[in-house]
């Protein structure tokens, strides 16, 4: 089985178990849940760097990469760094986040917060917003076309930005549709754990203008961002090459500050 198996294997239960705990009528009740939310997708169209910095404690290919650091702190950090947005790892088991995570974060920083996690259930994208998020990730490889669609049009219904997530020409044909934001190639290989920047390059044409097309994994230097510009990413979602310093928001200025 693979790691994406195994991860929404668990993941099924542990939503069963919270929609048995947490109603729904409970998340609508949040005071996150009704204020105006931040397009992602607008902030990297409207930028130089395109950086989407993330809060990332441990994940499946590196084990631990930061115990330390608050999540407040790096979401500062990040902010005054020039990030475009945060990604936060709201997954528990595998990468040691948690939706609180999500919740400190929005209390912190005004940037568009995308909930980094494994969607499978609409119940999760009105947890997202209860907990402050702007954006959400949909991830192609554990999703059916006719998920997408519903999961898509009721995060636009909840005014959330939409990230569509592939790692293969299958994946992307199967997606392509109206209701997304953004279109992110993932240069992980789920199987190996490699990473390779040629992902994002082969599929870049496959992707139409409409999407603002986000390149996501592995992208530890500022050659990195210069390689994958003219291919037409507008965004670059960096976890580990941050938060694996002591101090994550200032190693971000100093790759934003290159950029420029
Ligand atoms: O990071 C992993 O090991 C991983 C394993 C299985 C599923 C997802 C995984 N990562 C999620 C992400 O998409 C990354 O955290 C994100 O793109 C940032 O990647 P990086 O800059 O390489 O930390």
């Amino acid at each position: 089985m693979n790691i994406l198996d195994k991860i929404v294997l668990d993941k099924r239960k542990e939503v069963d178990l919270k929609k048995s705990i947490i109603p729904v009528s409970q998340l609508e009740a949040s005071a996150l849940f009704n204020r105006t939310t931040v397009s992602l997708a607008d902030a990297l169209r409207n930028s130089n760097s395109g950086i989407i910095a993330e809060h990332k404690r441990r994940s499946p290919s590196k084990s631990v990469i930061n115990q330390n650091n608050s999540v407040t702190e790096v979401a500062v950090g990040y902010e005054n760094a020039g990030a475009c947005g945060m990604s936060v790892l709201t997954d528990g088991k595998y990468f040691g986040g948690s939706l609180d995570d999500l919740l400190l974060a929005r209390a912190s920083v005004q940037m568009p917060l995308l909930r980094k996690e494994f969607i499978i259930d609409e119940y999760q994208l009105l947890e997202a917003k209860a907990y402050g998020a702007d954006v959400i990730l949909l991830i192609a490889a554990i999703l059916t076309r006719a998920e997408i669609k519903a999961f898509s049009e009721f995060a636009k219904q909840l005014h959330l930005d939409v990230l569509l997530e592939v790692h293969n020409e299958e994946e992307l044909h199967k997606s392509i549709m109206p209701s997304l934001d953004m279109l992110g190639v993932n240069n992980r290989n789920l199987k190996s754990f490699e990473v390779s920047l040629d992902t994002s390059k082969n599929l870049s044409t496959l992707i139409p203008d409409d999407f603002v097309k986000v390149s996501e994994s592995g992208i530890s230097n500022i050659e990195a961002i210069r390689e994958l510009k003219p291919y037409g990413y507008l965004g670059f979602l960096i976890g580990e090459n941050f938060m694996k310093t002591d101090n994550p928001g200032e190693s971000a200025l100093n790759f934003i500050k290159s950029i420029k």
